[in-house]
């Protein structure tokens, strides 16, 4: 099933909690939290302490993508907060497999995210301890940029790989996600689809969720 995790990057910050609110109403199915740390991308967002009071506004899972250097500093502190899904840059691990492990023994799902200039061979070694694979579609740091179509290729790649030693793997894209590229991405194996612009930038959100939804299940290949 297809899942869409609206990203509060393009929420209205100051109302972070009604925005979380209002994207649970209308049929998101977990809130997409970005970090970022101004070293890994060339932007600075939340931490943890942000994190909690988010989750005090939702019921579903917060899925928080770590944009930050040496993530395993930090997510014993996002586990505490509250994310359900903690995902970390395969570039920005020197240790991949212990930090994928760090996770789960936290008890939380487990996601490994690769930039548009990194190969899906990197992840290849942990595939079978992963619940997921975030494929960037765009170059991280910003909202609101143009999809990259060369991913789609990335995508099937892992899928395929999926399919063989781990069918339960969810892949994640983010970037440019909207009810046009949703399909792209869906024909090819992506079933949690992150959206920011896209739902945050329409007043009807659970008229875009449910857009990008339709368009994504109508051609989703496992
Ligand atoms: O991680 C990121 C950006 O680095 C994303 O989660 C963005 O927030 C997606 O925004 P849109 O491209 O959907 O507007
Ligand atoms: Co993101």
């Amino acid at each position: 099933m297809i899942m869409i995790a609206p990203s509060l990057l393009s929420a209205d910050f100051a109302a972070l909690g009604a925005e979380t609110a209002e994207a649970e109403a209308s049929g998101a199915d977990w809130i997409h939290v970005d970090v970022m740390d101004g070293h890994f991308v060339p932007n600075i967002t939340l931490g943890p302490p942000i994190v909690k009071a988010v989750s005090a506004h939702t019921t579903l899972p917060l899925d928080v993508h770590l944009m930050i250097e040496a993530p395993e500093r930090y997510i014993a502190d996002f586990a505490a907060a509250g994310a359900g899904v903690i995902t970390v840059h395969a570039e920005a691990c020197v240790h991949l497999h212990r930090v994928v492990h760090q996770i789960k023994e936290l008890g939380l799902l487990a996601g490994v995210a690769l930039n548009p200039g990194t190969p899906a061979a990197v992840v290849r070694e942990v595939l079978e301890d992963l619940d997921m694979v975030l494929v960037m579609t765009v170059n991280p740091g910003f909202g609101g940029q143009a999809f990259i179509p060369g991913m789609v290729r990335k995508i099937a790649e892992i899928r395929g790989w999926a399919n063989d030693v781990n069918p339960q793997l969810r892949i994640e894209v983010d970037g440019g996600i909207s009810a046009e590229t949703a399909p792209l991405v869906a024909a090819a194996g992506a079933d949690v689809l992150v959206a920011g612009n896209a739902v945050f930038g329409r007043k009807d959100r659970a008229g875009a969720i449910s857009e990008i939804r339709e368009a994504a299940q109508r051609s989703f290949r496992s």
